[in-house]
């Protein structure tokens, strides 16, 4: 399995034909201070729309075992369930860089199995690079992975893997010796290979402080408009996601409105016979045709009206 080429977007006038995200892009954006974007995707449809106002990196979060698959936590999803989503999202992305989570479990017993996962990420779920919650605990994970050429993104602080353990969601970094403990983390993963760094639900001059430490982008989420970039759950985005919304989302759309809407208006128009319309969303029969058809049916009188009898 070879890693797909670029793939390029059709030019217009007013911009330039879009090209393929690479990790040398996302760390010249840092350096031009250009705040790079990410959104989660879960499924094909999702995929082209971050490719056709295209984000930078699109990825398919383990949120999609809650705002998808409908289970209670992320160490819920399983290596293959993602695997199928991860195939689905590939198909649908073009320029934008496509990374996934490695699920809970697939890295804890170790570097080896790591490895082994992320080799199924790559290959069968067509992904560019991995990512991996946790701190220095996890170094060792990635030193194994980046030297085997396989991009790590890493992501520290609220942990959401780890909520059991954690007793709960909770904001990281709130006291000195937990903010120190991040930012070590987050050197010892540069140190380590990583490309970029998530920072989740942390306060904002932390997430600005270690930004300025490290050399590679951060992307934050709940972390403050200092950091190299910024990522939403697409559910969280567009307003889809009916279950707990943390402080850090920001609706940029009403689509769960708008679907409640369009379910509402279907029933009703099934219901009270207005949909379909015989003619707009109907098939029609050559008259001659449907006249034999009657003879030979020896129903020649047969007629029929969508109002007086709908069914
Ligand atoms: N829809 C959705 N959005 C997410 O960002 C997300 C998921 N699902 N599922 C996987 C994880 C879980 N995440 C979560 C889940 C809960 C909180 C939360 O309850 N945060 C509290 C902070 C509590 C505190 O003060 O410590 C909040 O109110 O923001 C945050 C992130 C992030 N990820
Ligand atoms: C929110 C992002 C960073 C994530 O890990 C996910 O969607 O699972
Ligand atoms: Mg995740």
């Amino acid at each position: 399995m070879s890693v797909r080429p670029p793939k390029s977007l059709p030019s217009t006038p007013s911009s330039p034909p879009a090209k393929k995200t690479t990790i040398a892009h996302l760390a010249e954006l840092r350096a031009s201070r250009i705040p790079i974007t990410v959104l989660t995707a879960y499924d094909f449809p999702t995929a082209r729309a971050c490719s056709a106002h295209p984000v930078d990196i699109t990825l398919v979060g383990d949120s999609l075992a809650q705002v998808c698959l409908g289970y209670t936590s992320t160490t819920r999803l399983t290596l293959d369930e993602m695997l199928h989503h991860c195939r689905a999202v590939a198909r649908g992305t073009t320029t934008p860089c496509l990374i996934a989570d490695m699920p809970f479990g697939t890295y804890a017993a170790g570097p080896r199995d790591a490895v082994l996962a992320a080799v199924r990420m790559i290959q069968e779920g067509q992904v560019e690079a991995v990512k991996l919650e946790g701190g220095e605990e996890i170094v060792p994970h990635v030193n194994a992975l980046t030297q085997m050429g396989i991009p790590v993104m890493a992501h520290i602080g609220l942990l959401p893997q780890r909520h059991t353990s954690l007793s709960g969601y909770r904001v990281q970094g709130r006291t000195v010796e937990s903010a120190r403990s991040l930012v070590r983390a987050a050197l010892a993963l540069q140190d380590a290979g990583a490309f970029s760094i998530v920072l989740e639900a942390m306060p904002s001059p932390l997430g600005a402080y270690i930004t300025e430490q490290v050399n590679i982008p951060t992307i934050g989420i709940g972390a403050g408009p200092g950091t190299s970039g910024q990522v939403l759950v697409w559910d969280d985005m567009v307003g889809t996601w009916g279950g707990h919304k943390a402080k850090f989302v920001r609706h940029f759309g009403d689509v769960r409105k708008e679907v409640a809407r369009g379910v509402a208006a279907y029933v009703d128009a099934v219901r009270d016979g207005s949909f379909p319309h015989p003619e707009r969303e109907g098939y029609a029969m050559d008259h001659g045709e449907w006249e034999n058809f009657l003879i030979a049916e020896g129903k020649s009188g047969w007629t029929w009206s969508s109002k007086e009898n709908p069914v």
